[in-house]
């Protein structure tokens, strides 16, 4: 069968299940166009060829003896590498975990491996999830399959462009502040940020553990609502899991239409210093909501302005605590100081001074003061108020409205080095994705066309906490209306990635 690269996941697992395909030659379909176009693209950090085959063989063995499988059994996906997989290479993209192995799996990998899903391999990131680029990715950075000269968002690029480049068509990313919502509006993707314990945090190398959530990376709505439903549900290894188990994703997915449903625009998140392109692609899909039957109003969330502020204390800070682990003692990387004493404390500043880069360090130093006594109320404790007054502002809003809409990404996707000596540009990006961390709720984004300069752009969804099945709704009904509108996906109109020949 010609193409398996080019099916949606739900289209994959249908042929699977009708036994039309075997999972070998999906796969291996995957493995020979990431051969082929990985060398540009630059997704992946860790290519699993012998386990994922093997994974694949086995699923299709479990089918020809007629056992019951789940939906996406032998449907392949890629893993972000901050996610532990045991027995293989985990990094996070950083140096100080290079050539780590880690003993066991996170829980959603188990679920990944339980539902018969081979494992492609981990994808890049930004250093420990910091970034909106995968610039700082300690083995250099994903390209963007829109533009090879353009950065695939951050920190989750390596997942995005994975999916968007038809390398996977699933992946798994995690979101602190955007980094699953942000690469998907920039690559022409769909990811989803699910609530706050959601899906379990249990094996995500963690940057803030408040705000850390895993989720799904696809080319379509209802494929993110079928990982969804895989890796979602309640874990007790995960102490912030919710009790929930994660249905009726895909039964939303598959809505017709949006009658009665009260969809809210954040004035804050859409006026200035959004590209114009950016503005008039929300526009039009907001009129499509419209068109099918949504009702729309306008809400103001005017705590959002200090959204990013608070962000960038409350991170840091956490950061700086979870990332005290690496310290040359217990795992990863350990340099001993060539002159003096070899002491505990001298080897843990040589490990880190050499294994961290400059956005790791930036944030842990700015972390550590934020917490440092005699700040710890005028930084942190501010932020944590502000932090409640986003949830409140969020309450407000939602008392208005059943979802929030706004632009995920105030820009296209830009050009390498343009943002990478100023940080406050780079974490300007997440503006419209943040809050949701902040206040725990779930957000979507899905391509809404394409801006002025011919590049994707992202239509983020918000709903409250636990109503994750409102943005499959809203999105699914979105997608469809678009697609009828450009005669198919977005991604079909990106420009071909040159097949480099074996
Ligand atoms: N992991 C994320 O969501 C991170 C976000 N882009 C940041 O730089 O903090």
């Amino acid at each position: 069968m010609s193409d398996l690269t080019r099916r949606t996941a739900a289209e994959l697992a249908a042929l699977l299940a009708a036994k039309e395909v075997s999972s070998v030659e999906v796969t291996q379909a995957h493995l020979d166009r990431m051969a082929a176009v990985d060398g540009d693209v630059h997704a992946f950090l860790h290519v699993n060829t012998d386990e994922a085959l093997a994974a694949a063989a086995a699923v299709d063995a479990r089918r020809a003896a007629g056992e019951e499988l789940a939906e996406l059994a032998g449907v392949p996906i890629a893993v972000k590498d901050i996610i532990v997989t045991k027995g293989q290479v985990t990094t996070a993209a950083s140096k100080i975990l290079e050539n780590w192995v880690p003993p066991y799996d996170a829980t959603l990998v188990t679920k990944l491996r339980a539902a018969g899903m081979p494992i492609l391999g981990k994808t890049n990131l930004d250093e420990f999830a910091m970034g909106s680029s995968t610039e700082h990715s300690a083995y250099g950075a994903t390209r963007n399959p829109w533009d090879l000269e353009r950065i695939p968002g951050g920190s989750g690029g390596g997942s995005a462009a994975a999916v968007a480049a038809f390398e996977a068509p699933l992946a798994i990313g995690t979101d602190t502040g955007g980094s699953i919502r942000q690469p998907a509006a920039v690559t022409g993707t769909v990811g989803t940020k699910p609530t706050y314990g959601g899906v379990s945090r249990y094996g995500l190398i963690a940057l803030a553990s408040s705000l850390d959530q895993a989720g799904p990376v696809s080319r379509t709505v209802l494929d993110s609502a079928l990982l969804h439903e895989v890796i979602g549900g309640h874990d007790p290894l995960d102490s912030t899991s919710l009790p929930d188990p994660a249905t009726g994703y895909v039964a939303a997915a598959r809505s017709r239409d949006l009658k009665g449903v009260r969809v809210g625009i954040v004035k804050e998140l859409g006026g200035e210093g959004y590209q114009e392109g950016v503005r008039r692609s929300f526009e039009q899909s907001v009129a499509l909501l419209q068109q099918a039957g949504a009702e729309v109003v306008e809400v103001s969330c005017p705590s959002f302005e200090y959204a990013l502020a608070a962000y960038y204390l409350i991170l840091p800070a956490e950061a700086s605590s979870n990332l005290a682990k690496f310290d040359g003692m217990r795992f990863g990387l350990r340099v001993e100081p060539t002159d003096g004493p070899v002491t505990a404390e001298r080897v843990m500043a040589a490990t880190r001074g050499a294994g961290f880069g400059d956005e790791v360090k930036r944030r842990i130093i700015l972390g550590t003061y934020a917490l440092s006594a005699g700040y710890y109320d005028a930084y942190y404790g501010s932020a944590q108020k502000v932090r409640t007054l986003i949830q409140r502002d969020f309450a407000a809003a939602f008392a208005r409205a059943d979802v929030l809409v706004s632009p995920t990404a105030p820009t296209t996707a830009f050009k390498f080095g343009e943002k990478l000596d100023d940080p406050m540009a780079m974490y300007l990006n997440d503006v419209a994705t943040i809050p949701a961390n902040l206040a725990g709720i779930p957000g979507l984004s899905l391509p809404s066309g394409l801006s002025d300069d011919g590049l994707p752009v992202g239509f983020q969804v918000l709903a409250p906490a636990r109503e994750d099945a409102r943005l499959y709704r809203v999105g699914g009904v979105l997608e469809r209306l678009l697609t009828e509108k450009w005669g198919g996906p977005l991604l079909a109109q990106a420009p071909e990635l040159e097949v480099a020949s074996r």
